[in-house]
């Protein structure tokens, strides 16, 4: 395989820090220099703080902050506001927030990327969470619409809303894809390659079957960060994701 077909296939994986400290997740990604694009989340940033945005940038790489937000309109909004300062190329929020939230949020992001002289985020609303089952979506969430309905009604609530995609599973993107406008960018975790795990997670398909399916980005964690040898996954996921 050629660096350029690498290139290529690294543009599109997002590689999730899904670890505990800066240390940990420095040493991932010095570990693996081909990535681009890295997701900052939760675990990470609650334990570490925003330091690690910096240390990222200094080294010339793309971030997705993902946030998951998910409040009332004004404290949506204060949070996007103050993530967009930071100059993230991604920021994630839930779409089940509503309209009203959204629009805040997305106007706010846009107010705290200007404050601060940055690109404005691409604010990306999360559907339905692919470690939901249709079977939990319907007797434990209560949801009485069929999971592909649903998750659909949460896209177009994004895209109404004014977001720049969604974050969803690529058993969806095939769908959305075609009912969403072109604008719209699509990142899909839930992508398990068939030598992987599936983890905690439901709705998946390969990395290969994923891009067909629409899906721009591919958020790929445990297959590669959990691996003996990073490195080696990481290249084994390139290689499948070769027409
Ligand atoms: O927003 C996300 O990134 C996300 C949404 C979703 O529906 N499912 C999902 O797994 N994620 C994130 O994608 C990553 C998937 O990691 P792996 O399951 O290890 O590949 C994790 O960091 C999750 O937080």
């Amino acid at each position: 395989m050629g660096d350029l077909d690498n290139l290529q296939a690294a543009d599109r994986l997002i590689v999730p820090l899904d670890v505990a400290t800066e240390t940990a997740a420095l040493a991932l990604v010095d570990r693996l220099p081909q990535v681009r694009i890295w997701k900052v989340g939760l675990e990470l940033f609650v334990s570490s703080g925003p330091e690690l945005l910096r240390l990222l940038k200094q080294r010339q790489k793309r971030i997705f902050l993902d946030l998951k937000l998910h409040d009332i309109p004004n404290t949506m909004a204060g949070a996007c506001r103050a993530a967009a300062r930071y100059g993230v190329d991604f920021l994630t929020v839930h779409a089940s927030a509503g309209k009203a939230a959204l629009m805040t949020a997305r106007a706010a992001a846009q107010e705290g990327a200007a404050e601060a002289e940055v690109p404005p985020p691409r604010l990306l609303g999360v559907t339905l969470l692919t470690n939901i089952s249709s079977r939990t979506l319907a007797f434990e969430l209560k949801v009485p619409l069929e999971l592909t309905d649903y998750t659909l009604q949460l896209a177009l609530l994004a895209q109404d809303s004014g977001l720049g995609g969604i974050v969803c599973s690529p058993q969806e993107a095939d769908l959305l894809r075609r009912t969403l406008s072109p604008a719209m960018t699509l990142v899909c975790p839930g992508v398990r390659p068939a030598w992987a795990q599936q983890d905690d997670q439901q709705r998946v398909l390969t990395p290969a079957q994923a891009l067909a399916a629409g899906a721009h980005y591919l958020v790929i964690g445990r297959p590669i960060t959990a691996a003996a040898a990073p490195e080696a996954a990481f290249q084994r996921l390139c290689q499948d994701l070769l027409p």
